[in-house]
């Protein structure tokens, strides 16, 4: 698994109308490492059936799959998972999932509760939203010098999500981000090509921090 790298996040909203394949796929072809199927809908038929098509084609481009919130989805098809603060027991994630699964943990602002995630088991903590955020504009904010002070504390991977662009990338990974979650930054584009070279061009600042 790549250490570091571009985290794509799919939004029902950005991705209706038939985009959720060809955007995903640019964003794969443009070198995204981990992909997060996140989807708010209580539509379990259309949730697995995205999900299970998801996961064929990150199989096929390399890139990891994680489902947000839904821990019975993500045990039904053998990928990862993204717990928040509110979406119930990592350690019951874990065990179910087993040791090698990729489980990652919403820390906010918080190193403390990183540490928690950490003892909890973890793979991955996130830290954010550092910028305004379209998708989440309530989400509690965070500032580069938490990623600095979780990257001396920590080992494991460092995410950095909220409000990420091309031209503010730079500040996360310089304060020490492993990989940039994106959603509107790179899925609200006005067509696939436009997604690729962003997911691309996230891939080259990344590799070349
Ligand atoms: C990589 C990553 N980091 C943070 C979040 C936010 O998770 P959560 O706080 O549970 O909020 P929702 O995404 O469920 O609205 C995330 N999804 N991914
Ligand atoms: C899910 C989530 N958690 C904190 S900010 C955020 C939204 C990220 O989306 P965007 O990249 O569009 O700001
Ligand atoms: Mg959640």
């Amino acid at each position: 698994m790549s250490q570091r790298g571009l985290y794509a996040i799919t939004d029902s909203t950005l991705l209706a109308d038939g985009k959720l394949l060809p955007y995903v796929t640019a964003a794969l072809r443009g070198g995204a490492r981990w992909l997060q199927y996140r989807d708010k809908s209580g539509d379990a038929s259309r949730r697995l059936d995205e999900a299970s098509q998801l996961a064929q084609l990150c199989k096929s481009h390399d890139c990891e799959l994680i489902i947000n919130d839904d821990l019975s989805l993500a045990s039904r098809l053998g990928v990862g998972l993204h717990l928040g603060q509110e979406d119930g027991s990592l350690r019951e994630a874990r065990q179910q999932l087993g040791s090698q699964a990729l489980i990652g943990a919403t820390c906010h602002a918080s190193l403390e509760l990183a540490a928690q995630a950490i003892s909890e088991g973890a793979s991955y903590i996130a830290f954010g939203r550092f910028f305004q955020s379209v998708t989440k504009p309530g989400a509690p904010a965070a500032t580069p010098v938490l990623l600095q002070q979780a990257r001396q504390r920590f080992s494991l991977p460092i995410i950095a999500i909220g409000g990420i662009t091309l031209h503010n990338a730079p500040q996360l990974l310089g304060a020490g981000a492993d990989y940039l979650a994106v959603i509107n930054g790179l899925f609200g584009a006005l067509d696939a090509d436009t997604v690729q070279l962003r997911a691309s061009t996230f891939s080259q600042l990344i590799n070349a921090c």
